[in-house]
């Protein structure tokens, strides 16, 4: 008899289309885990969503970390209702998760997959133009969550929204960048700031990312812009950059537009790491709850799949990278072709289709038919 791994998964589907994309991505998991026969996933869902929120006044329960604290790797959905403030349910439920969990690197791989309609001509003719790897700073920054309201409700209201930067959080980002720029071919890494206009934070930002280079003179390449001009580079220029290190707002947005450029916002996964492994590490398509699509069934599943087998790397810790790699060689079968594709990608294919192409795909691929 052979060993097999179990990898003890908390699920939390959320809310909206979080809840189908991610029942899409355990089904997918366990034929994976079934087909492969070295390990298998026991998934356990944490009903913490915005529909139980208005029931019962909170998204966690009091000792929801050490809950979560217990699992290989968390799989989440998507958090945000059209009942809810989205202040309310962001800071209720994912982005305490990601501080408490040391999750402070927020991994963004973008690349066009196969069959995907690109909206820039030059990707069309080369899709290889987009390859990139986006590394959000995620414990810190503009989403630190410092501030405060005062004179509510007067005509003198004043609010406060306090990014901070710490040499600590930054150092280990970019050290974080430099070593994934080193690990892929192209050696590049582009860092993003603000630093004409904002004075404090972002030339700490600059002046520890220069530090850091220095390690890797010779071994990293490296250029920087500012963020607004990088978004005039990422559509004209996408095939001069590799590695992109921002801050959590900066690679928020610019993750967005890396997602629209390479054919749709249902395509991206994310990555949500505690590098150090103390926590459990987070895996979750980088939409939010599409509200507008919700209930329809319609939702493109793949960057739930995609952030799927960006957890089967991490939980396999190397040993399971050719796992990875083939189970997103099935994903590319399935976006190939125009009937197993959703709507967002120009096909005609509904959640469930796409789902059980992958499944089908997952035999191919793995020889088993
Ligand atoms: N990590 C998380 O849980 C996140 C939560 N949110 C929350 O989600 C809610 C909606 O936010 P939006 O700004 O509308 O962003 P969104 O990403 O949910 O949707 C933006 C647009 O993309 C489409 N879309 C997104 N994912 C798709 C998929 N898999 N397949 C097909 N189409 C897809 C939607 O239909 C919509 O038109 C808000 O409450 C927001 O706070 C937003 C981003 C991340
Ligand atoms: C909150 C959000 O938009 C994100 O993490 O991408
Ligand atoms: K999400
Ligand atoms: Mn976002």
């Amino acid at each position: 008899m052979t060993n097999t791994t179990t990898y003890n998964i908390a699920s939390i589907p959320g809310d909206g289309i979080g809840v189908d994309v991610t029942e899409a991505a355990e089904a997918v998991l366990n034929k994976l885990a079934e087909t492969v026969g070295t390990f298998k996933f026991n998934f356990t869902t944490f009903d913490w969503s915005s529909k139980k929120y208005l029931e019962r006044g909170w998204y966690m329960p009091e000792d929801g970390m050490q809950q979560l604290s217990k699992y290989d790797a968390i799989f989440f959905g998507a958090v945000g209702s059209p009942d809810v403030p989205d202040h309310i349910s962001l800071w209720g439920l994912i982005l305490p998760i990601r501080k408490y969990n040391n999750q402070y690197v927020n991994v963004r791989p973008t690349r066009i997959l196969p069959g995907t309609v690109a909206p820039l001509a030059q990707c069309r003719e080369r899709p290889q133009d987009i390859d990139w790897m986006i590394i959000r700073e995620n414990s810190e920054g503009e989403y630190a969550g410092q501030g405060g309201t005062t004179h509510e409700n007067s005509p003198d209201t004043i609010a406060t929204e306090v990014a901070i930067f710490t040499r600590v959080g930054i150092e280990r980002i970019m050290r974080f960048a430099f070593e994934t720029a080193k690990s892929r071919p192209r050696k590049k890494l582009t860092m993003v700031t603000k630093s004409n206009a904002q004075r404090h934070g972002m030339v700490l930002w600059d002046k520890v990312f220069h530090e850091v280079a220095k390690e890797y003179e010779g071994v990293v390449e490296w250029d920087k812009m500012l963020v607004d001009a990088m978004t005039v580079r990422m559509v004209n220029k996408p095939e001069s950059m590799d590695t992109i290190v921002a801050t959590n707002l900066h690679a928020d947005i610019l993750s967005d537009l890396a997602a629209a450029l390479a054919g749709s916002i249902g395509i991206a996964p994310s990555a949500n790491l505690d590098p150090t492994r103390k926590y459990p590490s987070m895996f979750e398509p980088i939409h939010g709850s599409a509200p507008d699509i919700a209930g329809q069934g319609i939702a493109n599943p793949v960057g739930a799949f995609w952030s799927a087998a960006e957890m089967v790397r991490w939980v396999g810790q190397g040993k399971l990278d050719k796992v990875a790699d083939d189970f997103m060689q099935a994903i590319e079968n399935v976006t190939s072709n125009p009937k197993t594709r959703t709507k967002d990608m120009g096909g005609s294919a509904n959640t469930k289709e796409t789902t059980e192409a992958v499944i089908k795909q997952i035999d191919v691929v793995f020889g088993k038919k």
